[in-house]
């Protein structure tokens, strides 16, 4: 929250179980990094209240290293100021990235400097680690190799990884749990097979309405052809005549929901 009158973050009820991926996902200003600092400690919620089990591990967009300290210092700081630190874990990781060891913090890359922060957040041993769009300077391939090491760690040690991205494109085989944020509002929540098995999308010729019952989440049309993103639970029947009925794809079905969060909350606004 930001004063009385702003909330940085309301209705924001969730829960997601151990051992997940969790995509934290929303434009800019959602509330995603309040969300972040309040599940990570940093921050205090001045109403409602988060509860993490286990110790959490935060790596925020600022990555505040000390500019003179060499990585292998910043890792000794790292020991000395956590109760419980792995420092084979946190080598292992700046090693398969090629990060000089001996180099001061302010002579790295930003890519660099975020994967220092990401290693000495898994030094200590969290139970659950807050990515605040860490991942976005790297470059695609170390990305994608920090993205799968990520996914080892989950699957070896239970870890639960909340990732906070505007990349979603690159979220499909990486996130297990999806929550949507809008304005501060939580819009979606869930396990993302299951969130993908209740929708649908209807493309076909322009129409007002798709050609099968269920709550329109999103709507897209151009002179000749219409979208549907479609909450529908009962078995689709056999599209009529020029209509195509298909499972959504998740960058698809974020993309319309982040609309239709935008749409509805601008809605909610203008009623109160
Ligand atoms: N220190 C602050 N003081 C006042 N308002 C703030 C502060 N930090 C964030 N806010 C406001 O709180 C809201 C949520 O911001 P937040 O940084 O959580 O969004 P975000 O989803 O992480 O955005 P982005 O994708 O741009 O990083 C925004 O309206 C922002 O302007």
């Amino acid at each position: 929250m930001t004063s009385p009158r702003t909330w940085a973050l309301r209705d924001c009820t969730f829960e997601v179980p151990a051992g997940r991926v969790v995509a934290l996902v929303g434009a800019n200003g959602a509330g995603k990094s309040t969300l972040l600092g309040i599940l990570g400690g940093v921050l205090a919620a001045s109403d409602g209240a988060a509860e993490v089990t286990g110790r959490t591990a935060i790596v925020t967009q600022e990555r505040p290293l000390y500019r003179h300290f060499s990585v292998a210092d910043t890792l000794r700081l790292g020991a000395s100021l956590n109760r419980e630190w792995d420092q084979e874990r946190a080598l292992r990781w700046l090693n398969r990235f090629e990060v000089p060891l001996r180099r001061a913090c302010g002579r790295l890359s930003g890519g660099q400097r975020a994967q220092v922060a990401i290693a000495v957040a898994l030094g200590s041993r969290p139970s659950v680690l807050l990515l605040d769009e860490p991942l976005t300077n790297l470059d695609p391939l170390a990305r994608r190799d920090a993205v799968r090491q990520l996914l080892t760690d989950v699957a070896d040690t239970g870890l639960t990884v909340v990732l906070s991205t505007h990349l979603v494109a690159e979220l499909s085989g990486v996130a297990d749990h999806l929550v949507l944020l809008s304005r501060g509002r939580l819009v979606v929540d869930g396990d993302v097979d299951d969130l993908l098995a209740a929708h649908v999308e209807w493309i076909g010729p322009r129409a007002d309405a798709p050609p099968a019952p269920g709550e329109v989440v999103h709507a897209q049309h151009t002179d000749v052809q219409s979208t549907f993103l479609v909450r529908s639970l009962a078995d689709a029947a056999p599209p009529p005549p020029g209509w195509l009925c298909r499972q959504v794809p998740l960058e698809d079905f974020v993309l319309a929901h982040l609309a239709s969060g935008r749409n509805a909350v601008a809605d909610k606004e203008k009623a109160a």
